[in-house]
Formats: C-alpha cells, structure tokens, sequence
C-alpha cells in the first residue's frame, strides 16, 4: 500500500489522462505511522427509514436482459485492473447525476458540438469529473447494447457500475433496484443550486441533503465516499493559506497534512492539474479510514472536516470511525436511497443507444 499525489495531465479536456501515471508523494509516507485514536463510545439512536420503492425493483431486467450485472461486471473489474481511478471518478459521476433531477444519465449527456444547449456538463462544477467515469460508462452501454439492445437504460448502468466499484475497491457489495429511465434533457442551470461545494457551510450540506430526502446520517455516509479519490488543489488551497480571510492557514487541518499539502499547491500560479488524496492513509481502499481521519484533523476539504467539528455530525463520524461494518450498512442503504432520487418512469423518459446522446 502506498500513499500517492496524482498529476493530471490535461486540463478540462475529456481526453485527459488524470491519474494515470501516479506520481509518489513521499510526504505522506509520513503518515503511515499515524495511529489514530478513535473518539469516546457513542451510540447514535438516530433511526434511518429504509426507502420505499414504488418504481425500482430488483428484477426489473429479469426477462429483457437477465445477464445484466454480469454483463456490467466484465467491464468494472477489467477496468478497476487496468485503470483504478476509474473507480472514484464513477462513483462521483452517480452522485452527480442523481442529486440534479434525479439519477436519470442527464449527467452522461456531452456538450453539443454547435454548442447551442448549455448542457450539465458545461458547468465549472462537473468540468472537473474525471473522464474515466464516462468512459467506464459508454464501454459498458456498448457491451449491453450488443446482448440487449435497447431494453436498458443508462441510468441503472451508472447505478449499477458505481456499486460494482465500491466493491472492487474493497466496499460493501449491495444489492442494486432497476428500472429508471434517462432524461431526455439536460440543463446547465440546474446544476449550481443542487451540488453541495469545498466551500459550503454545514447548514447548507444538511439543507440540500433533506431536499433530496437524505437525512444527516445520509450526508455522514455518503460523505465517506471520499475514502478513495482525489482533488484538485484550487478546492482546498484557501485552507492552507487564508483561511476564511483570515491569511492563516485552517487551525482545524494538522501541522503535517498542511505543510504536505503546501509542497505542492502554492497560494497562487501553481499546476491547476495536482491533485491530492482525500484519504492520506488509504487512498485506493474503501474503508472506513476517512473517520479516523476526520477526528485526526487530516480531513482534505472544509467540508469534510466540518463533519467533524460539527456537533450535529461528530457523534456519527465517531460511530462510523469506530466500526466498518457500520459504515458499510451505513453507506448501502445511503447509496439505495441516493440511487432513487427522482426515479423517472414511462414516457417521462427514454432508453437512450448512446449515454452521451438524447434518442432525438
Ligand atoms: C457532502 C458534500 C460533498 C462535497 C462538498 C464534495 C466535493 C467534492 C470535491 C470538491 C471533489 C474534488 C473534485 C476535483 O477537484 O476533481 C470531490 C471528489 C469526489 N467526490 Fe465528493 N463531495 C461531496 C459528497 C460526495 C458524495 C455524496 C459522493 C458519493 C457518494 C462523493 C464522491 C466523490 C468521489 C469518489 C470523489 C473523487 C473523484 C475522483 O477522484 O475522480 N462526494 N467531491
Ligand atoms: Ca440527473
Ligand atoms: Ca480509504
């Protein structure tokens, strides 16, 4: 296992190779060592509903293509071997897509050549999805379109690879309701108000969390996606130098992780391709470490960390930090709820042939 900083390679463009050739950050050896204590006992009584399903069933492909989850499988594990990244870049793709109007691939839909619709994709806020996401995804489309043409929507593909990919990066295997339909628009202007950034407050993250009826345990375990993947530095580098105006680095980030971080991001003019990883101690393995690096003061976005200083989320993050298989049920459950956000059914959507295109 090994601590790695990623340097991209192509700005923005989709052809980007990001991550592929991991570059060694040896600072972060250094925290290999950390032991971390783990908070007081707590036990959160809160209760979490399990969602209610009117539209997805998990055979829902059982007749039209009962091959399915094998089928998206031999893509996700050959590309989870030949190219890991892909791995956190899917996983963001899936939240990014249900969390604006609903888990429908409106996300898939690429920028139009004459560029007349402003699609989400054109947003600064998912320019920085990594492309192998949607690469991950139109490999798997093809696979299925060739055994099952037309029958199965995008947005149970993406629904389906982000699992397999949780899985192959060590997570919890759940399992996956079917039956959405894809969009058939997609609008650049819904995309600012319904993703959380860096920079939001714990009011608005627990706002837009229940907008989309995902509760503060939700927000909690969902957040421990950040377990795998990276970010760029423009994402935190006002924690390491002017903190909320305050020309002060974060006092709530540890000594360490701050003076690693400012090796490679400096206040201004650095690479705007470095990139960090959320998790120093376990960047490719999805495990419940992002906890413990909360409470170690090694979270890598404000926001992480508030979930911490947050009196509301602490006692969570403490019970998640303390207790994986916790954090696995915790996380599944968060998944299957985020997963049918705005199910879309019947002719208020479409099977499309390719992701990246509306059928007409
Ligand atoms: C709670 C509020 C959240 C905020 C503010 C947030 C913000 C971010 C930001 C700023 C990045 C880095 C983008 C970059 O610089 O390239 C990122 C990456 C990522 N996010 Fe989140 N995120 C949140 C929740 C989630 C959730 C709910 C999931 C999935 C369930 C998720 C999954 C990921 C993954 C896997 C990456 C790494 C992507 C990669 O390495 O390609 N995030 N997030
Ligand atoms: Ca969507
Ligand atoms: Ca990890």
């Amino acid at each position: 296992m090994f601590v790695s900083c990623a340097v991209a390679s192509s700005p923005g463009g989709h052809v980007s190779t990001r991550f592929r050739v991991p570059h060694l950050f040896p600072f972060f050896f250094f925290f290999f060592f950390v032991s971390f204590f783990v908070g007081v006992a707590h036990s959160s009584n809160a209760t979490r509903k399990a969602p209610v399903h009117h539209q997805l069933s998990l055979d829902f492909y059982s007749k039209t293509c009962p091959q399915l989850d094998q089928l998206v499988s031999s893509v996700t594990s050959r590309r989870f071997q030949q190219i890991p990244v892909s791995a956190p870049a899917t996983i963001r793709l899936f939240f990014h897509d249900c969390f604006v109007e609903g888990c429908d691939a409106s996300v898939l839909i690429a920028p139009s050549s004459g560029g007349k619709v402003v699609v989400e994709r054109d947003v600064e806020d998912n320019k920085n999805l990594a492309p192998e996401g949607f690469e991950t995804i139109d490999m798997v489309k093809a696979l299925v379109e060739s055994k099952c043409p037309g029958v199965v929507s995008c947005a149970d593909i993406l629904a389906i690879a982000a699992r397999d990919f949780v899985h192959l990066a060590g997570g919890p295997y759940y399992p996956v309701m079917k039956g959405r339909k894809d969009s058939k628009v997609s609008l650049a202007f819904k995309v600012r108000p319904n993703l959380p950034r860096a920079n939001s407050t714990m009011d608005e993250l627990l706002r837009l969390f229940a907008s989309k009826r995902l509760a503060r345990e939700d927000l909690v375990a969902l957040s421990g996606a950040h377990t795998i993947g990276y970010a760029h530095c423009d994402q935190f580098v006002s924690r390491l130098y002017n903190f909320k105006g305050t020309k002060q680095p974060d006092p709530f980030m540890d000594p360490r992780l701050l003076k690693a971080l400012k090796m490679y991001c400096p206040p201004f003019g650095g690479n705007t391709d470095v990139v960090a990883p959320f998790d120093v101690q376990t960047p490719f393995s999805f495990d419940h470490m992002y906890y413990g690096n909360l409470e170690a003061k090694m979270g890598l976005l404000a926001t992480d960390q508030a979930l911490f200083l947050d009196p509301r989320t602490r006692p969570l993050v403490q019970e998640l930090g303390r207790d994986k298989a916790k954090f696995f049920q915790a996380f599944s459950m968060g998944m299957e709820k985020m997963g049918s956000i705005r199910v879309k059914k019947g002719k208020k959507g479409e099977i499309r042939k390719d992701c990246s295109k509306h059928l007409s």
